[in-house]
């Protein structure tokens, strides 16, 4: 399995796109979210809408979501084709009342299942979403009594929703022989609703060591060298998990 970031930023950045990201194996390309600057950054990778095989998503802010409405109506009209959503299903009904059926319906279309092969995943329940590639979504916390999920591929490496600091999660997680953490970061305290840094830097060793920083604010090259053994994820740069 291979990761490219489309984005590493913030909400709020600037300098770095939205966090997103395409996961590969064996030539199947998963896009991790399709937040409002994944269009454009999608495009500047040199890739078309059409390279996707799917879409995951985490949970509904715009930075995660945003980019959801040109992704459909480009596969509709452009592209011919129903893209397959892979989406936890309390999830379903708030993407479309509350973010999509606004831009998108127009007569006769008028539900999410018009313009994405939607395919509903239950939270902690390892789904095969291709050969090859597994995934469980844990709920994690986020925002008060919204719901938020994160994802652990193939029991190996698990990808954070935007989530507040959990330390007897990613604890557990190694403990499990989590290869890979990818955790979004707040660089600044307070993290409100994210885990900061700082909080991050009281893992152990062995846990900092396989973790990765993302979802970080423009201000991150001030903050080279001063992470521990937490490594922060390049933009664009293929990693091997
Ligand atoms: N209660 C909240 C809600 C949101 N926010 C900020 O808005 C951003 C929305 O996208 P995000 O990536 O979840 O990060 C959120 C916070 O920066 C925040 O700081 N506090
Ligand atoms: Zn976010
Ligand atoms: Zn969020």
């Amino acid at each position: 399995m291979q990761i490219r970031m489309v984005g590493t930023g913030s909400a709020f950045a600037k300098k770095y796109d939205n966090n997103n990201a395409l996961i590969e194996t064996d030539g199947y390309r998963l896009l991790v979210d399709c937040g409002i600057t994944l269009p454009k950054a999608l495009h500047q990778m040199g890739h078309t809408f059409e390279d996707i095989d799917a879409v995951l998503i985490s949970h509904i802010h715009g930075d995660h979501v945003g980019g959801l409405e040109e992704f459909a109506f480009q596969m509709m009209f452009k592209y011919n084709r129903k893209p397959v959503l892979f989406i936890a299903d309390t999830l379903i009904e708030p993407l479309w009342e509350q973010t999509l059926r606004g831009g998108l319906t127009q007569d006769p279309l008028n539900k999410l299942e018009h313009f994405f092969d939607v395919r509903p995943i239950a939270e902690g329940v390892e789904t095969e979403l291709h050969p090859g590639l597994k995934v469980k979504l844990l709920q994690t916390k986020h925002i008060p009594n919204k719901r938020s999920y994160s994802f652990l591929f193939n029991g190996c490496f698990f990808y954070s929703a935007d989530m507040k600091f959990d330390r007897e999660l990613l604890l557990r997680l190694a403990d499990e022989g989590v290869k890979a953490i990818y955790h979004d970061c707040q660089l600044e305290a307070p993290g409100a609703v994210h885990a900061t840094l700082d909080e991050l830097l009281t893992l152990p060793e062995n846990v900092q060591k396989i973790t990765w920083l993302m979802h970080y604010g423009d201000a991150m090259e001030q903050y080279a060298g001063r992470t521990g053994h937490l490594r922060i994820v390049e933009p664009r740069k293929r990693y091997d998990i």
